[in-house]
């Protein structure tokens, strides 16, 4: 039974089909500190949050179980990202299911600073008919500049374009053909700046957007321009802004995220009559809170059952039409890295993969992480998985080396696997055969046909006659039984390899008997658990 804890309030609706599923217990035990979780965490496979939870490194130390971290919503930063690859925790988040509710609530914001509507609401209720003071402006034939062009930033746009807005949008990885589609103008970050008569920034929080809009920026706006951040505190310079404001070159801002949340009670934005604040509400509805929470669930169970999941956030995203393609392929990678492994001695110094056929037109980035982890496997067990891996090799100084290659050996894909350890270098190559799954085709140097599962036993030896009978009769004196069999040799009296698929573990002794026995050079189990 694997064992989830949701520790914000995550809508029942959402995570139903969490509480369904006949494997999986989930108790939902919100407002822990730090100290609390440590001391829980230790029994859960996953831990599922909102933004409140900080997922720090103790946490991640204490949930020795911990496999998946789910964030229904779209920023991670309250999730150490670093901390979960190095303990190969995959982190996902839930990055669809709030964009609507988000650009709505940024759209409530640009409307309500337009018309003053808070603080004519405040006056209002307070007995004061004010007409004068809450003199608004139209949105119709005004520009407003969008930072971040990403999922939410692009509906803003949309609904801005039906207002008869002017849209200057800019985004790293937006594209003319993009911005014609949406009907905006591309600009840059400076003509956005100069021209906007508002704006709204939609980016995450990083190095490069912290403060993107601090003092230099407002020194060159229209007067009179506003100012929206539902997007993450810190895009914009909160005290540059209080300053801009003072000088009358902004006449509104509308924030929903801070620096430092909640702000602080003498925050300045609290007491500005031109700042309306909102308590991190972006993501707020029902219809949001109930899309992140199924989606993050969905996922959460892919992930604890090993099935195949999305939106991983610390591994690379791959496009759905590319996973199609190397999906299949994920175990097979996977079982060449225990076969190799397992064929080597000696600290692992490289690890080289070879990708031909089809496969070598693809991104195979996650594939090679498979790989990656069954070479690790032997040795570090359940600590390596498909998150770690990559990381774990760096760490330990293994070079990865992936080569791409057009000759296929007459197989539509072929995955070679090259170990070099600082003792030997051994291959092992396979593929995916229509009708048949899983093949091993290549042991080294020998051509091979054999299916990596259960226990093969590897007899390396001379292409004399009779070598079948004698390891067949030695097999069958000590009960094992031979399921199947091949001889791969590359002259005809050469050295040949002997690989037998066998119903049971082969023990050391026979192994032993099988070294010693004339004509055989090697022996070796390889197991796949
Ligand atoms: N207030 C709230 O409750 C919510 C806030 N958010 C936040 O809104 C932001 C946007 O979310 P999504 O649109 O879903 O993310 P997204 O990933 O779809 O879009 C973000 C875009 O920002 C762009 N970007 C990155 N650096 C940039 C730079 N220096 N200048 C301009 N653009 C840059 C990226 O290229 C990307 O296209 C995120 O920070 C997210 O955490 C999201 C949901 C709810
Ligand atoms: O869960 C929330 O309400 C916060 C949403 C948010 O900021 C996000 O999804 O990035």
């Amino acid at each position: 039974m694997f064992k989830v804890l949701v520790s914000d309030p995550i809508s029942d609706f959402g995570i139903q089909q969490l509480m369904d599923a006949p494997d999986v217990q989930v108790d939902k035990n919100t407002g822990l500190s730090e100290d609390e979780l440590v001391a829980i965490i230790g029994q859960y496979d996953a831990l599922l949050v909102r933004s409140q939870t900080k997922v720090t490194p103790r946490i991640m130390e204490a949930g020795t179980k911990l496999r998946v971290i789910g964030r229904a919503g779209v920023g991670v930063d309250n999730i150490d990202l670093q901390a979960a690859t190095q303990r190969g925790i995959i982190v996902i988040n839930a990055p669809d299911g709030n964009t609507i509710t988000t650009c709505e609530h940024a759209f409530a914001m640009m409307m309500a600073i337009a018309r003053h509507i808070p603080q004519a609401y405040e006056k209002t209720i307070k007995g004061i008919w004010d007409r004068k003071s809450f003199l608004g402006v139209e949105l119709r034939n005004k520009t407003l500049g969008v930072l971040g062009m990403g999922r939410i930033g692009s509906e803003v746009a949309k609904r801005a374009k039906a207002f008869g807005m002017n849209i200057i949008g800019y985004d790293p990885f937006m594209t003319d053909e993009r911005a014609d589609k949406l009907g905006i103008k591309l600009g840059s970050v400076d003509d956005i700046i100069r021209q906007a008569d508002f704006i709204t920034v939609h980016t995450p929080l990083t190095p490069e957007t912290k403060h993107m809009i601090a003092g230099p920026q407002f020194e060159v706006m229209k007067p009179g321009m506003r100012i929206i951040n539902c997007a993450r505190g810190g895009v914009i310079d909160e005290l540059a802004l209080v300053e801009a404001i003072d000088r009358g070159i902004v006449a509104g801002a509308a924030f929903d995220v801070f620096e430092v949340e909640p702000p602080a009670p003498d925050h300045p934005f609290l007491s500005n009559p031109n700042i309306i604040v909102t308590p991190h509400l972006g993501a707020s509805t029902v219809e949001a809170q109930e899309n992140v929470a199924i989606d993050v669930s969905e996922q959460v169970i892919c992930i604890l059952r090993g099935q195949p999941f999305k939106n991983a956030v610390n591994m690379p995203p791959v496009p759905a039409d590319v996973l199609n393609k190397i999906q299949p392929y994920f175990d097979l990678g996977e079982k060449l890295g225990i076969f190799v492994s397992q064929l080597s001695k000696g600290p692992v110094v490289e690890i080289i993969v070879n990708y031909s056929g089809e496969l070598a037109e693809v991104d195979t980035q996650p594939l090679t992480r498979y790989i990656v982890k069954g070479v690790l496997q032997q040795h570090l067990g359940s600590n390596v998985n498909v998150v770690n891996s990559m990381h774990l090799a760096k760490v330990r100084d293994i070079n990865i080396l992936v080569q791409k290659s057009h000759v296929t050996k007459g197989f539509t894909n072929l995955i070679t696997v090259t170990l070099r350890t600082n003792e030997d270098e051994r291959l092992v190559a396979g593929t995916l055969l229509n009708g048949y799954g899983e093949r091993i085709v290549q042991i080294d140097k020998y051509p091979v046909d054999v299916a990596p599962e259960g226990h093969l036993l590897l007899v390396k030896h001379n292409d004399k006659p009779g070598m079948i009978g004698s390891v067949g009769t030695l097999l069958g004196n000590n009960d094992i039984n031979i399921a199947t069999m091949q001889v791969g040799r590359k002259i005809v009296g050469g050295s040949a390899i002997m690989v037998l698929s066998v119903d049971r573990a082969v023990p050391k002794e026979v192994i032993e008997q099988l070294k010693t026995t004339p004509q055989i050079n090697k022996a070796k189990e390889i197991v796949f658990q």
